[in-house]
């Protein structure tokens, strides 16, 4: 339950309305300002009064009250309502306080964000005090709730039981559930995730889906299921069927799948020039990739793309707000709405130079303000991770014949093992490595082949995971060992070991699956990785979407889970984990 009942409390509602009779100051008066009026479509000019974290009022008149109100000149600069990202998945190493912080700094405010790693890691109760405190931030946090784990786990029924379900759902600061990975288990009839569906459209919130590749009759049996939107056009084609279905559009922009330009340019082919169902989501990318921006480098790309100016900024916030049924509070520069604001130099630079979240500045004339509270991550459930177990080198066997082969970073098919894997280390003329998945706490391990990863990758070790489940890669049984032990020794992460000397870490001392540094160390630690892997030989996009993503059931055709190796298509387990 969130702790408020309303956003705001009656008093300060009548507070709101004494600001504009002239008995109250406002707090902040942007002043002569040049502003995107999205309802409108123009950009109009007048002062915009703040008081605390909401938009007053928004015009032509001053206050009459203005005694310790900060006046800001805002004639040099633009202002945009703050963006949006509509489907985060705030845990790709960064947490959703370091991701959210950094988004900030580029005028992305607010976040509607995955609850996976929450929901999987976190009893109820401490997964809702942190969401409690997380709103306590000067950027919104909104969630989206899972209805399956896109993976094979013990447990699944306590995880997602009844009661966890009716709360998350009916969770305040909850919007949507989704996306909807195990889809096919909805056509084949289960009514579970039926049930939820119908629960969730009750009360007004909305269902998203992952429909990759999804015929138009798979996209209309879904539609008739209740989903609202899907993020997973691939194509101009992909976007047209989906609005034919009359979906709402999330445009993509993603480490793995970085599509809006080709996206924009074949919906322009297909004569589709209207934007109002379409919104900019870039959908959980690895740290690096957000170097230069997050939802304003996607308006950067809409405008070099011919978007009309308005239409890229839309699909940033008013589109956003009105699609979850949030307008009321986001998406304009206009009275009653949270004062999330982007002061930009110029109309075609997205990304600002000074930014208000919450009413607050969290970024001046292109400095950080440090306005984000600290997070006790311990009082969260958030730990490093302790071993009671060994690993002993007896469960480095590998005598599977059925293995892993990469097409891309994340989809594997299986293939016939045919080298020897008795031997201590695999050569590095070939790109087949040992793959062993194993319980975090110690009760079941599975081992196999992954073809494709890399040359010479000698010992790499993993507590990042869909599951949280420990995953071990390598050609150097000796240095998988080495990388575990290093692994277990700061508490959890991902380690790179060579000839028994570790030469790359990554502390992901939140349960393993998180780092608490800052956005900006973590860019510099996963590019490290990422060149040593590539110059091992790893030669797709995304190593770590690739460790994410190896238990993920969502994706074809094969897949290494806590409950053994997975046939997808089948959805049956071909050899069942082996109990240590
Ligand atoms: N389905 C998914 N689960 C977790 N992270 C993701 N990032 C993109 N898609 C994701």
């Amino acid at each position: 339950m969130i702790e408020k009942r309303y956003r705001w409390k009656s008093e300060q509602l009548r507070e709101h309305i004494a600001v504009i009779d002239g008995q109250k100051a406002p707090t902040k008066v942007l002043m002569n300002a040049t502003y995107l009026h999205t309802y409108l479509r123009q950009w109009l000019k007048g002062h915009i009064w703040i008081y605390d974290d909401r938009i007053v009022y928004v015009g032509t008149k001053m206050p009459k009250k203005m005694d310790q109100c900060e006046i800001v000149d805002c004639s040099n600069v633009v202002l945009v309502p703050g963006y949006m990202e509509p489907h985060a998945h705030p845990f790709q190493l960064y947490n959703p306080q370091s991701f959210a912080e950094y988004a900030s700094q580029f005028g992305t405010t607010t976040l509607i964000s995955d609850n996976l790693f929450i929901i999987l890691q976190l009893t109820k109760k401490k997964a809702f005090s942190f969401l409690r405190t997380m709103e306590k931030q000067p950027a919104t946090m909104y969630w989206w709730c899972r209805l399956d784990p896109q993976t094979e786990i013990e447990g699944e029924e306590q995880i997602f039981s009844y009661q966890n379900m009716k709360a998350w759902i009916e969770n305040d600061a909850v919007l949507q559930v989704g996306e909807l990975t195990g889809w096919p288990q909805l056509l084949e009839g289960d009514d579970f995730m039926l049930h939820w569906i119908q629960e969730t459209k009750k009360i007004g919130k909305k269902v998203e889906g992952h429909f990759p590749g999804a015929s138009e009759r798979t996209l209309t049996k879904m539609k008739l299921f209740g989903a609202d939107c899907d993020h997973e056009a691939m194509t101009g084609e992909d976007v047209y069927k989906r609005l034919l279905q009359g979906y709402t559009v999330s445009l993509r922009y993603s480490s793995i799948r970085p599509d809006l330009p080709i996206l924009l340019k074949e919906m322009k082919k297909l004569g589709i020039e209207h934007y109002d169902e379409c919104i900019l989501t870039t959908d959980g990318s690895t740290p690096s990739f957000y170097e230069h921006g997050i939802i304003d480098e996607m308006i950067r790309i809409a405008l070099q793309q011919g978007v009309p100016v308005v239409d890229a900024y839309k699909m940033a916030t008013l589109n956003v707000a009105r699609y979850y049924n949030i307008d009321h509070l986001h998406g304009s520069i206009a009275p009653g709405r949270i004062a999330h604001i982007n002061l930009l130099e110029d109309q075609l630079n997205p990304t600002p130079v000074s930014v208000l979240a919450n009413g607050k500045w969290v970024k001046r004339d292109g400095k950080a303000m440090d306005a984000f509270e600290k997070i006790d991550w311990t009082e969260h459930g958030f730990v490093p991770l302790s071993f009671s177990w060994e690993l002993s080198m007896d469960d480095l066997q590998f005598s599977m014949p059925l293995g892993m082969f990469m097409e891309n970073s994340v989809i594997m098919k299986p293939y016939s093992i045919s080298i020897d894997t008795s031997c201590e280390e695999l050569s590095d003329e070939h790109d087949e490595s040992f793959l062993m998945l194993v319980d975090r706490h110690g009760k079941w391990r599975i081992n196999t082949v992954l073809k494709g990863f890399a040359t010479s990758v000698k010992g790499l070790v993993s507590s990042y995971s869909n599951t949280g489940d420990i995953i071990l890669i390598g050609k150097s049984k000796k240095d998988m060992f080495t990388a575990f032990q290093r692994m277990k020794e700061i508490g959890g992460g991902i380690v790179l070991a060579e000839n028994e000397q570790i030469i790359h870490e990554i502390p992901l001392t939140l349960n393993g699956t998180m780092s608490s540094k800052p956005m900006s160390s973590l860019i510099e630690e996963e590019k490290t990785l990422t060149s040593l892997l590539k110059e091992r030989g790893y030669r797709f996009a995304d190593p770590i979407y690739t460790l994410l993503f190896l238990s993920s059931t969502h994706l074809p055709y094969i897949r290494i889970t806590p409950k053994g190796i997975y046939d997808v298509m089948h959805k049956m387990i071909l050899f069942p984990t082996i109990m240590r």
